[in-house]
């Protein structure tokens, strides 16, 4: 437990004094707890003594009703503190998780599905941090507060200091043990709650495909089954939860009860008075109800545990190293030294000793049957994973030993999935440059083709995204994509062939597009159709991981080679298509 709360002050940072006055605050407002109790002992004897000493009554009751006050006051005051923390803590947190979700390789962060860190982002973050401040005031209150009464008990007859230990060697182990099952199947539910999360992100956002495919029963299926599995765990674990609660209640009230035996016992032998054991009783309740409370606030550990494990996972994902000397870029030629490069948990090369080089503001082209490792190139330039063997470098400098905010700077990504964020047009394309003027994002817009429809949606560029839903069309979507490349005007291109999946009149409003956006650029394009990659500078012909043939068309035509059996394919489908 001491190392969980350990563990929750590093995870506090920056807050960790305020919690630790908060926790101040609180020992002294037990240790005044345990002090009001301990008065029960002069004030029954007192109250039962003959003739009643009214004088010494009233001190007593008036020291009460002092300490009361002031341990009232302190709660107050430390509860404030701890929540108002509590809340800054989880802000602070959320805040590391989404700096580390930047810096982490890309790699790492595509293999853990959305629903499972939005589980942890919010969930599990507010899970450990709600609890943070009254949590700890609470083992304080259940620690303290008993210790404090069994120390004055002690004073008053040490025979009754032990009896009031009576119910221990028994509920400790028993509690041990209800804790290791409660936090077994503490980890079930968090585990099938991240499950359902992601189902439900995968369902809703594969809605379009599975209804266009008529798998929604199959998927629909699985989200079911993962729904009812969560309830089972959810109603086990429930069940299992209240187990150790009940189990230490009753353990406690037999201590009370051999107390009470124990007593009589003293009072029949004439070594104990009647007031001592009606303050003893009393005392007894208090010492022990907290320490039923105990029970409940350990299952709340397990469960801050269980976040605090899901959290440290995440943020213990190195981000990519960075070797100095960390350099900026100033040339953008491109070079790829004998890179070899396996995705993490594959046995299979995804690229196997490739090398090129592409100089500064030539446009190269790579070609090949699917799998070949296109996308992989274009990854890897933007340092999605790190690769194995080899080396990859822009203009002489190797990326890795690139500031990753200069690398990001210096790329502009478009692919055939365009995101698009919920919010406006303008701030969309104004991402790629956050200090862009309005005038900036019009004139990208109207040089990537853009500026028209926008003008025709109800609010212009201030039309949000999810207004309109899916009122965009592939090639709108992508036109925007390259107005944000254009804003950015950096000086490397990766384009997935954009122009692929749109009829012909978007194609040429893209291809217009994208012809001003290379101008000047080292540009990199991923082909699918030949016909496309005519006039690059080099083609690179991708298969199994390797790079088979390189050279301009015409160089390759002339080498009789898998490019030009590829061409002749494809020339001929398009023949047959104007024939038919
Ligand atoms: N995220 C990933 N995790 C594991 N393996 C991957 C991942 N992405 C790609 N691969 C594997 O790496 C190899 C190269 O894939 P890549 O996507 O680069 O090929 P490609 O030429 O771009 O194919 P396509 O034209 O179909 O997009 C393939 O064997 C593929 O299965």
């Amino acid at each position: 437990m001491f190392q969980t709360y350990r563990r929750m002050m590093t995870v506090t940072g920056s807050y960790r004094p305020q919690l630790q006055t908060a926790l101040l605050l609180s020992v002294i407002a037990s240790i005044i707890q345990g002090i009001i109790f301990a008065l029960f002992f002069p004030l029954f004897s007192a109250l039962l003594t003959q003739p009643i000493d009214a004088q010494r009554v009233w001190i007593l009751l008036g020291g009460f009703g002092v300490l009361v006050v002031i341990e009232g006051l302190l709660r107050w005051r430390e509860l404030d503190f701890s929540w108002l923390t509590s809340s800054k803590v989880a802000h602070e947190t959320r805040l590391k998780l989404a700096e580390q979700l930047r810096r982490i390789p890309l790699q790492d962060l595509s293999r853990r599905r959305s629903g499972d860190l939005n589980v942890v982002m919010s969930g599990n973050v507010s899970e450990l941090v709600m609890w943070i401040g009254s949590l700890a005031t609470l083992v304080i209150q259940t620690i303290v507060v008993p210790l404090i009464t069994f120390l004055i008990t002690l004073w008053i007859d040490w025979r009754l200091a032990v009896a009031l230990l009576v119910a221990f060697p028994i509920a400790v182990p028993t509690y041990r043990y209800m804790r290791s099952l409660v936090k077994a199947m503490l980890r079930d539910v968090a585990a099938a709650d991240a499950e359902t999360a992601s189902r439900v992100v995968e369902y809703a956002q594969g809605l379009p495909v599975l209804r266009a495919t008529q798998q929604i029963g199959v998927r629909s299926q699985r989200l079911q089954t993962t729904l009812e599995r969560q309830r089972q765990i959810q109603v086990k674990g429930q069940r299992l939860g209240v187990l150790p609660s009940i189990t230490m209640a009753t353990l406690v009230e037999v201590g009370v009860v051999a107390l009470m035996g124990l007593g009589t016992l003293f009072i029949l032998q004439g070594s104990l008075s009647i007031p001592m054991l009606f303050a003893l009783l009393v005392i007894a309740m208090r010492f022990t109800e907290p320490l039923t409370q105990l029970i409940h606030l350990a299952s709340v550990f397990d469960l801050m545990e269980i976040g605090l494990e899901r959290i440290e996972a995440l943020m213990s994902i190195p981000a990519l190293p960075v070797q100095p000397p960390a350099t900026q870029l100033t040339r953008f030629d491109i070079t790829f030294d004998q890179v070899s490069f396996r995705y993490a948990d594959q046995t299979e090369w995804a690229l196997q000793d490739v090398s090129f080089h592409l100089p500064a503001r030539s446009l190269t082209a790579l070609v090949g049957p699917s799998g070949g490792g296109k996308t992989t190139i274009t990854r890897l330039i933007s340092r999605f994973a790190d690769i194995q063997t080899g080396a990859i470098r822009i203009g002489g400098v190797d990326i890795r030993q690139v500031d990753p905010a200069a690398l990001m700077r210096s790329l502009s990504v478009v692919f055939q999935d365009v995101y698009l964020f919920d919010d406006t047009i303008l701030n969309n394309i104004r991402m790629a440059k956050p200090d862009a003027t309005d005038a900036d994002i019009e004139a990208a817009a109207r040089a990537a083709n853009c500026h028209e429809f926008i003008t025709r949606l109800p609010d212009g560029y201030e039309t949000r995204i999810g207004d309109i839903g899916g009122a965009l069309s592939g090639g709108e979507r992508q036109r925007i994509s390259i107005a944000r490349a254009m804003l950015k005007n950096a000086p490397i291109v990766l384009l997935d062939e954009p122009t692929s999946a749109l009829d012909t009149e978007s194609e040429v409003a893209v291809q217009e597009a994208i012809n001003r956006l290379v101008v000047d650029k080292t540009v990199i394009v991923i082909a699918h159709r030949l016909s496309t990659v005519v006039g690059s500078d080099l083609i690179l012909v991708l298969a199994d991981g390797q790079v088979i043939e390189q050279g301009s068309h015409p160089e390759l035509l002339a080498q009789q080679g898998r490019y030009a059996s590829m061409w002749t394919v494809q020339q001929q489908s398009q023949g047959w298509r104007i024939a038919s």
